[in-house]
């Protein structure tokens, strides 16, 4: 029996005393490595539902074993040349895909971070107490059977490996969200907001990241499905990426490795609370953007629809969670937006529908 709102992954972050059992999710696969499991409180929340990844041709034997943290790559730019001239070719009218962004909505609030490729914040996006409502979601052990306790460790695919020059590996505690879960409601309602012409049924799962302090992170990778993950029931390619901030923290920034922020140095954006990041990992142009971006006086109301190809990865929005400081913890929502309708699988076929949300 399946909980009926939250939980089908929960995992123990805690790199120190006691692992049950270790996976790594590489993007849509999920691989696990089994380890003996020490006297622990936390055992009786492993289920047998691993059985269910099995048979849904999750699960295979491969374990990356080393956990790296983000990697202090120096900015590459030969890399983002090569983009740029990518997108040159990538004339707003040639782009199929468009994702319109509702500024009048949320004008004050939206901040644009970086032009090309689009990068904004949205201070904001979610009260205190909405976020405090998702953060309760961890804090509840799933029912016996329900959910399990498991290690993430995620990889970036290969063909991502070959474009970023390098393997990305997560150290983080994941958890799954039902759509019917109502704290998640206000989260997806204020998504439909932002973005308007988006179907919640392009989107994945609300997943909940908390990485601890010092330790954990995510490398540098990006957010785009190799060409064999991205497939009609996945919905296609993945081409936005919401991500919610849901505690301050300190350090812990989601850093883009080639892109450069208004101070010319590497474009981070901070956790505050509330506030969302909004990217897109395929290549995007907009109608307006090369005009309101060499004129300061236009409002930023003025840029248009985002234009987005959804099968050409935009390698410039490579990215990485830096590990919180020491004393922190730092917890996301993040939520995939597919160029098509996307089938959630993670709580096993048919289980997790996007018609539970009733907004
Ligand atoms: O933790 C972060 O700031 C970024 C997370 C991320 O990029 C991801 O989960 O794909
Ligand atoms: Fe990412």
């Amino acid at each position: 029996m399946l909980h009926p709102y939250h939980y089908h992954a929960a995992l123990l972050a805690s790199s120190q005393s006691y692992h049950c059992l270790e996976y790594a999710i590489d993007k849509r696969r999920l691989v696990s490595s089994e380890h003996k499991c020490p006297k622990s409180t936390l055992s009786n929340h492993i289920s047998d539902d691993v059985d269910l990844w099995k048979a849904d041709g999750l699960l295979s034997n491969e374990w990356a074993s080393s956990l790296p943290l983000p990697e202090n790559a120096l900015y590459d730019e030969s890399l983002a040349d090569r983009s740029r001239i990518a997108m040159n070719g990538a004339h707003p009218a040639a782009l199929e895909g468009r994702c319109r962004i509702n500024f009048q909505a949320l004008s004050d609030q939206i901040q644009w971070l970086h032009i090309d490729p689009p990068v904004l914040s949205v201070d904001n996006f979610m009260s205190d107490n909405e976020c405090d409502e998702i953060l309760k979601l961890q804090d509840v052990s799933p029912p016996p059977g329900s959910g399990r306790v498991i290690r993430i460790e995620s990889r970036v695919s290969d063909s991502n490996n070959e474009r970023s020059g390098t393997t990305a590996v997560r150290s983080s505690t994941t958890w799954y969200v039902r759509f019917g879960a109502p704290a998640v409601k206000p989260l997806l309602r204020a998504l439909l907001q932002l973005l308007p012409d988006v179907k919640l049924e392009q989107c994945e799962e609300v997943q909940l990241v908390r990485y601890q302090g010092g330790c954990q992170g995510f490398g540098w990778h990006e957010d785009t499905l190799g060409v064999n993950e991205a497939t009609l029931e996945a919905g296609g390619q993945r081409i936005a990426t919401l991500l919610i901030y849901l505690n301050d923290c300190e350090n812990g920034r989601t850093l883009f490795r080639d892109l450069r922020g208004e101070d010319n140095q590497r474009l981070g954006v901070s956790p505050r609370k509330g506030r969302a990041l909004l990217f897109f990992p395929c290549i995007t142009g907009s109608t307006i953007l090369g005009e309101a971006a060499a004129r300061a006086d236009l409002p930023r109301t003025t840029f248009g629809d985002v234009y987005f190809d959804q099968t050409r990865a935009d390698h410039r929005t490579v990215h990485a969670g830096e590990p919180p400081g020491n004393n922190e913890q730092k917890n996301i929502a993040q939520i995939w937006i597919h160029s098509l309708e996307h089938s959630p699988r993670v709580f096993g076929r048919g289980l997790n529908r996007h018609d539970e949300a009733s907004l």
